[in-house]
């Protein structure tokens, strides 16, 4: 098609900056869209936006920090690669928060690169007008960035601006996935995502980062789908937490996971879960690889 324009956009930024939140707000729903998608490696695509004139890719990145584990090492080396990938990077800041050691650590990769970057400063919400600008100016010290636009995620104050400034540095091309495709992540790697989302939101503070849920089984029968999955903590305690007494909490996951997973697939589910201690595992390659945590890397575009 003529004057089309299409291209992939890497979302970066230090973790709560509010990348989930603005790549919701831009995509206007929840990430979570049955999508049957064989022969795709690369699993950090998190949204795509198809217009009258455009396609939007964006690629998710895991919240970029100093590596302190293997996982750490392995998700940064995801997020470096959408980043070489992309045509556009979009880095997200919060206004609220000093220029860091993290920040520092996304500038350095940022030059290195030579591709357009526009930086996102978000939740200006949370500030006046004049401490607004005042962060402003010292971000525009920092780079010369192609663009800086301030905004609120939350709000959805200024996203009509992001849109239309990312276009103007997408490449002139077709589309390049189906009008309809909202994301390409594949639908076992979605449930997983389901049921890791209810834990954190059930446990929050309690259980960091360090669970990982891998799906054992998925049958169909009957108009059912029988799922059952395993949730890997690095501690015992961990484990206690999350079954809770006598299993409510476990118990409360599961049912919480069943209801967005009965939306998700459109039929009922029967969900099984089990808890399994693997100590220290976010340090052992060979178990982020088991766990499939590794898979972004050998993504293709
Ligand atoms: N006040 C305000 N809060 C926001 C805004 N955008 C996001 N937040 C909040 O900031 C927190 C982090 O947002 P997320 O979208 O989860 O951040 P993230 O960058 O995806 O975080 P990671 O997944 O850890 O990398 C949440 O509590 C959001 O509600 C905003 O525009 N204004």
């Amino acid at each position: 098609m003529e004057n089309y324009k299409s291209g992939f956009i890497a979302i970066v930024g230090r973790p709560n900056a509010g990348k989930s939140t603005l790549l919701n707000a831009l995509m206007k729903e929840k990430i979570a869209i049955m999508t049957d998608t064989p022969n795709t490696t690369r699993n950090n695509i998190a949204g795509i936006l198809t217009k009258d004139d455009v396609q939007y890719v964006f690629v998710d990145t895991p919240g970029i920090h100093k590596p302190q584990q293997q996982l750490g090492r392995v998700l940064n080396k995801n997020a470096y690669t959408a980043m070489e990938d992309c045509d556009v990077i979009a880095w997200i800041v919060d206004i609220t928060q000093r220029f860091g050691p993290g920040d520092e650590f996304i500038l350095n990769r940022i030059k290195s690169l030579r591709k357009p970057v526009l930086l996102l400063v978000n939740k200006i919400d949370r500030f006046s007008k004049e401490k607004m600008i005042q962060a402003l100016m010292a971000w525009q010290q920092k780079y010369d960035f192609d663009e800086i636009i301030p905004l609120s995620a939350k709000d959805q104050e200024n996203l009509d601006e992001v849109l239309a400034t990312i276009k103007n540095y997408l490449p002139d091309g077709p589309a390049m996935y189906p009008d309809e495709m909202k994301t390409d992540h594949d639908e076992n790697f979605r449930i997983c995502e389901v049921i890791r989302e209810k834990i954190l939101n059930k446990t929050e503070e309690e259980i960091p980062h360090s669970i990982a849920v891998v799906l054992e089984k998925k049958e169909i029968r009957d108009g059912k789908a029988f799922i059952n999955a395993l949730v890997i903590v690095d501690r015992d305690s961990q484990k206690g937490i999350l079954i809770g007494k006598q299993g409510s909490m476990i118990k409360e996951i599961r049912i919480a996971s069943q209801r967005e997973l009965s939306k998700m697939l459109g039929m009922r589910i029967d969900l099984e879960l089990y808890v399994r201690v693997e100590k220290n595992w976010r340090n052992k390659e060979q178990k982020i690889r088991e766990f499939g945590l590794d898979e972004l890397n050998e993504g293709t575009r």
